[in-house]
């Protein structure tokens, strides 16, 4: 069994499933900019390197390259703009996460939270969907200069709790955690159901890959 000093979990695809909410305002964004929709399945792989690049990716219609600059700048802030009153009227956490967290808490784990999204938008989703109280720092897409896959905000996280990053444990849901993962020296645990661009997890080698935050207690121990 694992007995981590610190666990950081990730928001999108690991804790809550936010794209009914990204893709709507993706859609209300195109729509407002006179171009068609995308949808839900398109969004879904977009989604997990932050808002600038879930705009780009929109506005090209796929995950790789760059769209027109004066084409971004117009976009962004009607993405902006439409996210801060959709944060969460569609999102909602994954079956298995009360459960998980509460095991986690239960057995006197340390929680972060890391995550891509930008700090404006993780507080009131964390908050408005109950759950921003059990994490002791939250790392949003915007907090340093570096985002994941970059490990520093890994490093952030363990610096703060005076963890050493081999006694540190990730979870996540894309290739992006696994890199930040394994750049810090942090060990990775990664959720089946979230999004990693469309491509199966496994591919990247988690330490270990679960359907369910719940079935954490079969891999963590319950006591020190
Ligand atoms: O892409 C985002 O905005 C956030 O994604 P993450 O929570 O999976 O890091
Ligand atoms: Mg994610």
């Amino acid at each position: 069994m694992l007995r981590p000093k610190m666990i950081l979990i990730d928001v999108d695809g690991t804790l809550v499933d936010s794209v009914p909410d990204l893709a709507f305002c993706v859609d209300a964004m195109m729509e407002r900019l006179g171009r068609p929709p995308h949808g839900e399945a398109a969004v879904r792989n977009w989604v997990g390197n932050g808002v600038e690049r879930l705009v780009r990716r929109a506005l090209i219609g796929q995950l790789d390259g760059e769209p027109d600059e004066a084409d971004f700048e117009a976009a962004l802030p009607i993405f902006l703009e439409l996210y801060a009153d959709n944060t969460s009227k569609r999102s909602v956490l994954y079956p298995g996460v009360i459960e998980g967290i509460a095991f986690m808490k239960g057995a006197g784990y340390q929680l972060g939270c890391v995550t891509n999204k930008a700090a404006q938008f993780t507080e009131p989703l964390l908050r408005d969907l109950g759950i921003r109280e059990n994490f002791g720092l939250v790392v949003s897409g915007d907090t340093l200069p570096k985002k994941k896959p970059d490990p520093m905000p890994l490093l952030h996280a363990a610096q703060h709790f005076g963890v050493e990053p081999a006694e540190a444990l990730m979870i996540g849901d894309s290739v992006s955690d696994v890199k930040a993962a394994r750049a810090a020296g942090f060990g990775i645990i990664c959720m089946s159901y979230g999004y990693n661009h469309g491509q199966d997890i496994r591919e990247a080698n988690p330490d270990a890959v679960i359907d369910a935050m719940v079935e954490l207690k079969g891999l963590l121990a319950a006591e020190a």
